[in-house]
């Protein structure tokens, strides 16, 4: 099992639980859609399970590994090393070109300073169909192609888990569709795990799974 939660409780007032003893599994390599009406506590569970904030209550296991038990610092090694995020909004550096956004993730570490990384972000680059624009500021770039360095991002440290939350939100239907697949194919040649918040049925379909969150918990759902 890579991600396991047990009995995952949220609220950010006395009045109201977001998660309510919320229970998950996801194996290694899986792709899983959360869908939910708005408001019901989506980014608040990837930013859980993304360790960006604590449970009040419950586990969460990340490859049978007690996450409670980390400090503060822990998890944010652990979160650098296991975990790439992309959002709906690229949150690319504007000051930064592609390429230097691409390995923004491995600044903080000086084992991840190298000619393999400078292979690995060469290589994921040409993989996104980037390569025309690696030295191009986040302003000179479609919304699509700041999506597309986001994952690229995501992806620079070979994590073992992508959390996307909305990732195609912001974009047109077919650059929304091209994402979407590269995500898949990216599971597919990488074997990372995919975890994809979304308002689309049409994303949510191409993940093994789908999750609805209502009224803090999850039920699995037909697609
Ligand atoms: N930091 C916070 N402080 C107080 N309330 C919060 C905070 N973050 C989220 N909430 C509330 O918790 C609830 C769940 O928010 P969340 O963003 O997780 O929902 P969501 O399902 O992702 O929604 P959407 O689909 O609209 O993005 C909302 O009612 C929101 O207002």
């Amino acid at each position: 099992m890579l991600l396991k939660l047990e009995k995952i409780t949220k609220s950010y007032s006395k009045d109201r639980t977001i998660l309510d003893q919320l229970d998950l599994e996801i194996k290694a390599g899986e792709r899983i859609a959360i869908v939910g009406p708005s408001g019901s506590g989506k980014t608040t569970l990837l930013n859980l399970i993304g360790t960006l904030d604590r449970p009040d209550s419950g586990k969460m296991f990340f490859e049978s590994q007690d996450l409670s038990a980390f400090s503060d610092q822990q998890l944010a090694a652990f979160r650098n090393e296991k975990i790439g995020f992309v959002f709906q909004m690229h949150h690319l550096l504007p000051q930064l070109t592609l390429h230097e956004n691409i390995l923004l993730p491995t600044l903080t570490d000086k084992k991840l300073q190298g000619k393999e990384t400078l292979e690995r972000a060469q290589k994921l680059i040409a993989r996104m169909g980037l390569a025309e624009v690696t030295h191009q500021k986040p302003s000179e770039l479609s919304g699509g192609e700041c999506q597309r360095t986001a994952v690229a991002r995501a992806l620079i440290n070979r994590p073992g888990l992508i959390l996307a939350d909305e990732p195609t939100g912001a974009l047109d239907q077919k650059s929304a569709f091209n994402l979407t697949d590269l995500l898949v194919e990216l599971n597919q040649e990488e074997g990372v795990t995919l975890i994809v918040v979304t308002h689309s049925m049409e994303v949510a379909r191409k993940m093994d799974r789908i999750y609805r969150l209502e009224i803090g918990k999850l039920q699995e759902s037909k697609p």
